[in-house]
C-alpha cells in the first residue's frame, strides 16, 4: 500500500464487513469465507477469540489461509487485536478496541495499513480520529451473542448522535445486525454493517451475504436517486 486508504474507498470496504473466527463457525471457517467472498463480502476481519479459540501455529495457519482467500478475491484482510500477527502476515489492517493497545501507537506501528477502532461515544470517536483511525466500529447496535463482554446495547441512535456531532469518518455498525436491520443501520448514518452470526451461522453464508449486500446496495442506490 502506498498511502492511507481514501475515505471513499474505506466506505466501500465497510459495506458488508464479515468478522469471524473458528468459534463462530459451525463448519470450516475457510468454507464460510469462500462462500462469503462469493456472495460479495467487501472486507474480512480475522477475530480468533474466546475460550476454545485456536492459539499458536494452528491459529497462524488459519489466519494465513483466510488471508490467502481474501487476497485472491481482492478483499482487504483485517486482523483483530493482534498487531504482531498483522505485521507478521503483512495483513491489510488491524482492528482494535478501547481496551486494546493505544490507537496512536498502533498507527505508528502499522504505517499506512488500515486502522479500525471501536468507539462507543463521541469522545471516543474523536480520539480515534486524532489517533489516526481510518474507520470506527460502533456497537453493539442490537443484542449480540457473539461477544461475551459486549457493552450495553446502543441502538441506532448512537450512529445518529455521532453523525450529528459532525463525525464524518467512515463508520460501520456492529452487533446483532441481520439482513432485516441493514436499512435501519444505514439510515442512521453507518457506511456499512459488520456481522458475525448472521453470516457464519446461516445455512448458506453466500446467500446471507448476498441478501445483506443487496439490502445495502438498494439503500445506497435510493439515496443516490433522491439527491
Ligand atoms: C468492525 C468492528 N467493530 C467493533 C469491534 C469490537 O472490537 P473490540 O471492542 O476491541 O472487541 P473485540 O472484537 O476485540 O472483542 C470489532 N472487532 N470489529
Ligand atoms: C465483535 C463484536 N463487537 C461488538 C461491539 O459492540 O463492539 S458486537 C460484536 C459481535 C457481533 O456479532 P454478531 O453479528 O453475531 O452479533
Ligand atoms: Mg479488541
Amino acid at each position: 500500500m502506498t498511502g492511507r486508504v481514501e475515505p471513499s474507498m474505506m466506505r466501500q470496504h465497510l459495506r458488508m464487513y464479515l468478522v469471524l473466527g473458528s468459534i463462530d463457525c459451525p463448519v470450516d471457517p475457510t468454507h464460510v469465507v469462500q462462500e462469503a467472498l462469493a456472495g460479495g463480502a467487501t472486507m474480512i476481519q480475522f477475530r480468533e477469540k474466546g475460550d476454545d479459540a485456536l492459539v499458536g501455529e494452528p491459529m497462524i495457519h488459519l489466519a494465513r489461509r483466510i488471508q490467502h482467500q481474501c487476497h485472491q478475491a481482492g478483499v482487504p484482510y483485517i486482523v483483530n487485536d493482534d498487531v504482531e500477527l498483522a505485521l507478521k502476515l503483512n495483513a491489510d489492517g488491524v482492528h482494535i478496541g478501547q481496551d486494546d493497545e493505544c490507537a496512536a501507537d498502533v498507527r505508528k506501528r502499522i504505517g499506512n495499513r488500515i486502522l479500525g477502532v471501536s468507539a462507543h461515544t463521541v469522545e471516543e470517536a474523536e480520539r480515534a480520529i486524532r489517533h489516526g483511525a481510518d474507520y470506527i466500529g460502533i456497537g453493539p447496535i442490537y443484542p449480540t451473542r457473539s461477544k461475551d463482554d459486549a457493552r450495553a446495547v446502543q441502538g441506532t441512535d448512537i450512529l445518529r448522535i455521532l453523525r450529528d456531532s459532525g463525525i464524518d469518518l467512515p463508520m460501520v455498525g456492529i452487533g446483532g445486525i441481520t439482513a432485516e436491520r441493514v436499512e435501519e443501520v444505514l439510515c442512521a448514518g453507518a457506511d456499512g454493517v459488520a456481522v458475525i452470526s448472521a453470516v457464519t451461522r446461516a445455512e448458506s453464508a453466500r446467500e446471507a451475504v448476498e441478501t445483506i449486500a443487496g439490502a445495502s446496495e438498494r439503500f445506497f442506490l435510493r439515496k443516490l436517486a433522491n439527491h
